[in-house]
């Protein structure tokens, strides 16, 4: 596939620790987004049922890793589609209050329960958008994020009509089958997360540029 080129990189130990700086400024917010995650998530599924309390707070340290990246620092609009229980749009909203960010679902009782959330803790630079990423509507640039819920060919061809900037994945870092029946040219940085930490092993976010 010539008419995309695939760039990887290594994530440093660096981005860690400045996450971890910014968990440690925001710990309260932080810790109150995962209470009242793991609230709902008892009447709405919005994470794994089974899942620990550690493993949702690895995946809202997680979603931060993203607030390092460039593509992240220069967008000022960013939505996140497929967002569930608001990863990795809830946590970013709450560290970088000066962005919007829109975070959208299919299925409304997901949308409800993370509205709930947003309006208790206050966190006001968010809109939640219900219903399938295809059928949205938006005129101003954005960058389009997605956590564990698309493969990139899948999200592209459901989002074509839209003016996102460049779109990110958080996901593994075999791509062999995402890019099938793309005929755009594009180029793709890939962040390999593989870190001496097990729960980032084999993991990366991907970022997507319209060429
Ligand atoms: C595996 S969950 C991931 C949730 C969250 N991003 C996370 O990392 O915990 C995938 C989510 O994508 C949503 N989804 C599936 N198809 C969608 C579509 N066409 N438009 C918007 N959301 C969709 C599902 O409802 C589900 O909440």
């Amino acid at each position: 596939m010539k008419h995309i080129s695939v760039n990887r990189h290594n994530v440093p130990r660096e981005t860690f620790s400045a996450v971890d700086d910014l968990v440690d400024k925001y710990q309260e917010e932080l810790k109150s987004f995962l209470d009242h995650l793991l609230w709902w998530n008892k009447r709405v599924n919005l994470v794994s049922r089974s899942v620990s309390r550690e493993t949702v707070w690895e995946h809202i340290r997680h979603s931060l890793l993203l607030s390092q990246l460039e593509v992240f620092l220069s967008a000022d609009l960013i939505m996140d589609t497929g967002t569930g229980g608001g990863l990795p749009g809830l946590p970013l909203a709450i560290t970088h209050p000066k962005k919007h960010l829109l975070l959208n679902d299919l299925v409304t009782k997901k949308c409800l329960a993370i509205k709930q959330i947003a309006k208790k803790m206050e966190v006001n630079n968010i809109g939640i958008v219900d219903g399938s990423v295809e059928q949205i509507q938006q005129d101003q640039p954005f960058l389009l994020i997605s956590k564990h819920a698309f493969k990139i060919n899948e999200l592209y061809q459901m989002t074509q009509h839209l003016p996102w900037t460049s779109m990110v994945f958080y996901k593994g870092e075999d791509l062999s089958n995402e890019l099938e029946n793309i005929s755009a040219p594009l180029e793709i940085n890939s962040y390999s997360l593989s870190t001496e930490e097990k729960f980032y092993e084999g993991k990366s976010i991907v970022v997507v540029n319209r060429l």
